[in-house]
């Protein structure tokens, strides 16, 4: 009997493919997605024996935002900024978990790199998914070559590539150049990440809200109705929808991808400007959602549009299926209006 196995097409050989369609692209941008794929397989090692190697628990420090910093986000952070310093290809990163830029050995490197090293920290020490996030921009041609804070600071829409690693049940990597979202799943047998899905898509609409209830008291009138509107039954199921919260963003959007729905940090008392960055958690997850056929806003208007003016800035963020988003929409506007008049 003939056996026909599938052929395997890994993340190398895809990102190579993918650059073959350009003729004139340099191949620094696939060198540079090689370099996150490599860090992500060290990362994903190590969180997946994070039980026996006393990587767990806290570093010892706080970052730029009063967190209580990990070992293992260390851990992440210097596994991506050491991939990325190897090539030559990237002036600066700017991380979570470094208060200033990080400008690296090529300071004539082309590309800017924002990173969520490790993110959902908090999820780690009990087995939880967690996930790293990344987000690429070019620096402006310009006859001086300064490196200038206006490279740090472009909205999103300028993001030349974008995507995150999910550490879970399975280890995923997906992202997008602008020309739609690939996903990979590390195969740990042969050590490669391997292409699962190109061309992925979120679902129109979906019956999943994610939000943490604790900060209940602290939301606008708006955003209480549309909660309540998502616990009572549906009219085309006839059952309320389900709430789901990770607590990762990378794995509450992973889901919503998957599944459709709707993912929301909004702004509260405690955190007015919501409480997850702009430049390395909401833009880069925004314009992976955009690409599968999602909308990302911040309650108004889209993620990706927002000009940023620091580069640890928070966001809230609506982010999921494009009818669920449009929905909450229209209650803030609704019970905003009414507040107002
Ligand atoms: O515990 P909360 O307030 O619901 O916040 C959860 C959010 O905070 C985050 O953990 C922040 O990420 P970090 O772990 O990278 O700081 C998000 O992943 C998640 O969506
Ligand atoms: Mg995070
Ligand atoms: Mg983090």
């Amino acid at each position: 009997m003939e056996i026909k196995s599938k052929k395997l097409v890994t993340l190398d050989e895809y990102i190579i493919q993918s650059q073959n369609k350009f003729p004139g692209a340099t191949g620094e941008l696939s060198q540079l997605l090689r370099d996150i794929g490599l860090a992500a397989k060290i990362i994903s090692r190590e969180v997946n024996k994070a039980g026996i190697t006393n990587i767990l628990g806290v570093h010892g420090s706080t970052n730029v935002h009063g967190e209580s910093v990990k070992r293992l986000d260390i851990f992440a952070d210097q596994q991506l900024i050491s991939a990325l310093d190897r090539s030559l290809i990237t002036c600066m990163v700017i991380s979570e978990e470094n208060d200033g830029i990080v400008r690296l050995n090529s300071e004539g490197g082309k590309y800017i790199v924002y990173l969520d090293p490790l993110d959902g920290s908090s999820n780690i020490d009990v087995n939880v998914s967690v996930g790293s996030i990344f987000s690429i921009y070019m620096r402006q041609p310009r006859y001086d070559q300064n490196l200038v804070e206006e490279d740090s600071l472009q909205p999103g829409s300028r993001q030349v590539a974008a995507g995150y690693v999910l550490y879970g049940s399975s280890t995923i990597l997906a992202y997008t150049t602008g020309l739609g979202v690939s996903c990979f799943t590390l195969d740990p047998s042969i050590g490669e990440f391997v292409l699962s899905n190109s061309g992925f898509k979120i679902p129109e609409k979906g019956t999943i809200y994610s939000i943490n209830e604790g900060s209940y008291n602290s939301w606008s009138q708006g955003l209480k109705k549309y909660i309540k509107y998502c616990q009572e039954d549906d009219p085309e199921t006839g059952r309320p929808y389900t709430a789901r919260y990770i607590g990762s963003m990378v794995a509450d959007i992973h889901r919503t991808l998957v599944k459709g729905g709707i993912f929301i940090y909004p702004s509260s008392s405690r955190y007015p400007n919501g409480k997850l960055r702009l430049m390395y958690e909401c833009n880069p997850l925004s314009f992976i959602m955009e690409q599968a056929g999602g909308t990302a806003i911040d309650g108004k208007n889209r993620i990706m549009d927002i000009r940023p003016e620091a580069i640890h800035q928070r966001v809230p963020i609506y982010i999921g299926s494009p009818e669920n988003v449009k929905m909450a929409r229209s209650f803030l506007e609704k019970y905003e209006e009414e507040t107002v008049g």
